[in-house]
């Protein structure tokens, strides 16, 4: 079981050197706010089931997924997994389990980029200590599942972004580990990409019972994965079944309109719009029905707007729109 207890990590604010104003300031006299990235969270995961951390950028889940690696301590309050303290205790469950940090960017970074995608997970497996007898047959199941297996013997540096995002996950089939943690999986990826990483993920709780995290900002991704969700913004909003947090997500809009209209644009009424003036310019964004953009549009001089943009709301936008930050 993983449990989250009252989780809260603030970041020292950044050092740049003494020449700074404010890190000379933070040296001599009153320093600057901690960044605050979680606040009091709690939470608690069953074992074998997905839980879905959704939050919108800066909301906090790459910090929760370090915390949950040891690489980060927490300000105050404790992940346990296993009863054991995910930070002082790292090494006791370190072997159990898995993450994937694509949140970060960083996914290549314990990939080999000249020994083919078979000797990677291999030399992953062999980390894990995966019984050396079950290492080939895994590896084939792992690559055959996310469309790789012809992929086996290329260079790790000659596959595509995606193709690389779905070797880390081939790893996590590979180890099979008792839990996983995923940080944002499919991000950038493209809707294929995405739903061959969501059948893999689904495999490995069904056939070996592996308790998953998976962070997300995808509204329908945390829908149709996780068998609970918990909503937070750095702090906690919302915690339930998936269609229980789309139905209080819900919104009257379903697109955002975003326009450069040329000098000072008075702010059309009757609609959720804001209105921002930088220079010669006023940035518009505005949250419709699809119905009303060309109503919305004829508000302001053709002749003025110089750049639109219409886009379906994100989870920031329901964000925006619900709690107004
Ligand atoms: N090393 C750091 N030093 C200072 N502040 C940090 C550091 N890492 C993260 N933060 C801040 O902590 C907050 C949470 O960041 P975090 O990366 O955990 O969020 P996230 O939900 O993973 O975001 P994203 O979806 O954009 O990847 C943000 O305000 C971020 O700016």
């Amino acid at each position: 079981m993983i449990e989250a207890e009252h989780l809260t990590k603030y970041y020292p604010p950044p050092f740049r050197g003494f020449f700074d104003l404010g890190s000379l300031r933070d040296f001599l006299g009153k320093p600057r706010e901690e960044i605050p990235a979680l606040i009091d969270l709690s939470f608690r995961v069953r074992e074998g089931e997905i839980f879905g951390l959704l939050g919108p950028n800066g909301a906090g889940k790459t910090t929760l997924c370090k915390i949950a690696n040891g690489l980060l301590e927490p300000s105050s309050g404790k992940l346990l997994i296993d009863g054991h303290d995910s930070f002082r205790e790292h090494g006791k469950v370190a072997g159990e389990m898995f993450t994937v940090f694509t949140g970060e960017r960083d996914m290549w970074g314990i990939f080999q980029w000249r020994l083919s995608v078979q000797r990677n997970l291999q030399f992953i497996a062999r980390l894990w200590k995966v019984p050396e007898g079950e290492i080939g047959e895994r590896i084939e199941y792992a690559l055959k599942l996310l469309n790789l297996w012809e992929k086996r013997d290329e260079w790790y540096q000659k596959l595509s972004a995606g193709m690389k995002q779905k070797v880390y996950i081939a790893s996590a089939l590979v180890v099979r580990p008792k839990y996983l943690i995923l940080d944002e999986p499919t991000v950038f990826l493209d809707v294929i990409t995405k739903s061959e990483i969501h059948d893999a993920i689904m495999a490995l709780v069904r056939d070996f019972g592996t308790t998953v995290i998976l962070t997300t900002h995808d509204l329908s991704e945390a829908e149709k994965l996780s068998d609970r969700v918990l909503l937070f913004n750095k702090r906690p909003i919302l915690e339930g079944k998936p269609e229980e947090i789309s139905r209080k997500l819900e919104v009257d809009f379903d697109r955002k309109v975003l326009l450069v209209v040329e000098g000072s644009a008075p702010c059309p009424g009757g609609y959720l719009v804001r209105c921002i003036r930088k220079g010669n310019f006023t940035h518009v964004t505005a949250y419709l029905k699809s119905g009303e953009v060309n109503e919305f549009l004829s508000r302001f001089p053709s002749g003025k707007v110089l750049s639109a943009r219409v886009e379906n709301l994100s989870l920031e936008d329901v964000f925006m729109i619900l709690f107004g930050s």
